[in-house]
């Protein structure tokens, strides 16, 4: 049998009597880009919250390289990277501190020098030691999107990464995303904005008859 990344059949999910996606079926493998689409209550954070292994609202099996999610939760949650819609970070903390919190969890110490390069890429270069309260809705984005670059994944789950991001970040995290998958890395994402990637990219459309 083939070796599959991420593998979904027949999942399933409803909320309130509405069923959001039913008989939903698709394969990731390294290098793959995955869009889902669809407009506002479609369920698109319903099911990357499911694949991030923070809602079991669902019937249908999802699977990591051919076992079942939930035989191989902790090493499987170990190879994804998941950024929520919302800020993801705490106020009070720096960027520094937040990071140095995030990379803890995944049990990464003592690791500021690739914390400060994360923080440099994503354009937070300064800011690195000010409370996160005190940066704009774009810059928290970013301190948020700088766990991508020290913490080691096989997976990106991106829920809206590009909300708060002016033009320019835009057309560099893009990149991060192209950059990755050309590196064999696999990203499933959300984005209402039209994706410009150097990777073929696939779309999965949510909505009415889905
Ligand atoms: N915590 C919750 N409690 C009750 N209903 C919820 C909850 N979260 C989501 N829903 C419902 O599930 C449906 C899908 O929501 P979801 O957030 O997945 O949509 P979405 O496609 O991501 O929307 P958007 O484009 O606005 O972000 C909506 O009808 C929403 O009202």
């Amino acid at each position: 049998m083939a070796d599959t990344g991420l593998e979904v059949r027949q999942l399933y999910s409803e909320r309130d009597d509405r069923v959001l996606f039913g008989d939903l079926c698709f394969t990731l493998n390294a290098g793959d880009v995955l869009q889902i689409a669809g407009p506002n209550g479609s369920g698109k954070t319903s099911l990357l919250r499911i694949l991030a292994g923070l809602s079991s609202r669902y019937q249908g099996d999802i699977l990591w390289h051919n076992n079942s999610l939930n035989q191989q939760r902790a090493d499987y949650l170990q190879q994804l990277l998941y950024i929520g819609h919302g800020a993801g970070i705490k106020a009070g903390l720096s960027p520094l501190e937040n990071l140095r919190w995030s990379c803890a969890l995944r049990g990464l110490q003592n690791n500021d020098n690739q914390i400060r390069e994360a923080l440099l890429k994503v354009g937070l270069r300064g800011f690195e030691e000010q409370a996160c309260y005190s940066l704009s809705a774009g810059q928290q984005r970013r301190v948020n999107l700088a766990r991508l670059f020290c913490i080691p994944a096989q997976l990106w789950i991106l829920d809206e990464p590009f909300t708060a991001i002016d033009q320019r970040g835009v057309a560099e995290i893009e990149a991060w995303i192209s950059d990755f998958a050309d590196g064999g890395g696999t990203v499933l994402l959300t984005t209402h904005h039209r994706l410009g990637i150097s990777r073929p990219l696939r779309v999965i459309e949510l909505g009415e008859g889905s």
